[in-house]
């Protein structure tokens, strides 16, 4: 059997390690695609000189041109810009939205059938920006950000009750901004969730209320102690998980941000919820039952992503619009001809 194939738009921090990864994983032929040329190429050559230590077999290509493309299986998408210190993830959104024009426009000609990860912030509008743009269906294009945060959750609640990650179940629902949502009744170790947890002793009211923000906060404090640039093992962890579910069929129930047409309430947004992803893509959208609090959490969030998508429809509408025609140009042109006509005139009278 072939091997499968999967694109990396965007060779960056995220790009090369979702690369290694791929590789050490074996879970197909790589190409890394990025608008600076070389970088692809480089990073391409250095992992897969890696191969022989490593032991994977894998091939590994770089380009800069979208026909490296072709015939993907699964395409991630890096591509744009990452915040830094004093920023937020919404200031990106200007300059992303016209990265991920292009990229959409990219895959819908070159891998039309892939299955799609997003991790291009703002995120929840960014997977917005290219499903439109790629024209792919909806079940084919998800958005990476509920791993991450569920991971943080997850690393944050083992830590506090020196249990082992392996047995925290966590999970965060809705956008991935400040407004997330961390699900602490639907949390649990081993089973038991956090609020059993607390009368247990394990855990105190307060600490897990710090968790929670921290969660919340979590790209921010490493976006503040790396001043550079934001994270990106764990963003390349996550996202290699969602595509080896898809890749292996493996049915695994992951948060991602899943298009919606009314559950909990949403519909024609991208926005967090917990997902089977299995060989056709977004199989089954989890709908929990909330309560208030939870539903007014949700609410907020969902909010600030329709906030943003708004803005990215103002944004590609502006752009698809047809270009006026300059009209000063012209006109003083026209100044200038007809004082020449004159002056001409004036040399043949006299
Ligand atoms: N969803 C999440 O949970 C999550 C987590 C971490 C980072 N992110 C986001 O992921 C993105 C990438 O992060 P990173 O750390 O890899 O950034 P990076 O700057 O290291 O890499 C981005 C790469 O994209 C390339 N690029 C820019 N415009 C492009 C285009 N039009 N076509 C192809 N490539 C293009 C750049 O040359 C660069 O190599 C950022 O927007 C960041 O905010 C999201
Ligand atoms: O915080 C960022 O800017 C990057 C990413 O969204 C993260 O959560 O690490």
């Amino acid at each position: 059997m072939a091997r499968n194939k999967i694109a990396l738009v965007g060779a960056g921090n995220i790009g090369g390690t979702l690369a290694l990864l791929a590789g050490l994983k074996e879970l197909g032929d790589v190409v890394l695609f990025d608008i600076i040329d070389g970088v692809p190429q480089g990073k391409a050559l250095d992992l897969v000189e890696s191969s022989p230590v490593e032991g994977f077999d894998a091939k590994f290509v770089g380009s800069s041109k979208y026909s490296a493309l072709k015939g993907a299986d699964v395409v991630i998408v890096t591509a744009g810009v990452a915040r830094k210190p004093g920023m937020s993830r919404d200031d990106l959104l200007g300059i992303n939205t016209k990265v991920m024009t292009a990229v959409g426009e990219g895959i819908r000609k070159n891998c039309p059938k892939a299955f799609v990860i997003c991790i291009t912030n703002p995120l929840d509008a960014m997977v917005w920006v290219l499903q439109q743009a790629s024209g792919l269906p909806a079940s084919h294009v998800v958005g990476m950000a509920g791993v991450l945060d569920s991971a943080r959750f997850r690393y944050f609640l083992a830590e506090e009750m020196s249990v082992s990650v392996e047995d925290v179940s966590a999970f965060v629902l809705g956008g991935h901004g400040d407004t997330m949502v961390p699900m602490v009744r639907y949390s649990t170790v081993a089973g038991i969730p956090l609020p059993d947890l607390i009368k247990l002793g394990w855990l105190t009211k307060e600490r897990l209320d710090k968790i929670v923000q921290r969660t919340r906060d979590g790209g921010a404090e490493i976006v503040g102690l790396l001043k550079t640039g934001s994270a990106f093992y764990a963003p390349a962890s996550s996202a290699i998980s969602m595509a080896e579910s898809y890749l292996k069929d493996k049915k695994r129930v992951l948060p991602c941000a899943a298009h919606l047409t009314g559950q909990y309430g949403i519909k024609g947004l991208y926005v967090g919820v917990p997902c089977v992803i299995g060989a056709k893509g977004v199989e089954r959208i989890v709908e929990l039952t909330l309560n208030k609090s939870e539903q007014a959490m949700l609410k907020k969030s969902v909010g600030a992503v329709s906030g943003l998508v708004d803005v990215c429809k103002g944004m590609m509408k502006q752009a698809a619009a047809p270009k006026k025609a300059p009209r000063k140009a012209p006109a003083k042109a026209a100044k200038k001809a007809r004082v020449a006509r004159k002056a001409t005139a004036k040399k043949a009278k006299a």
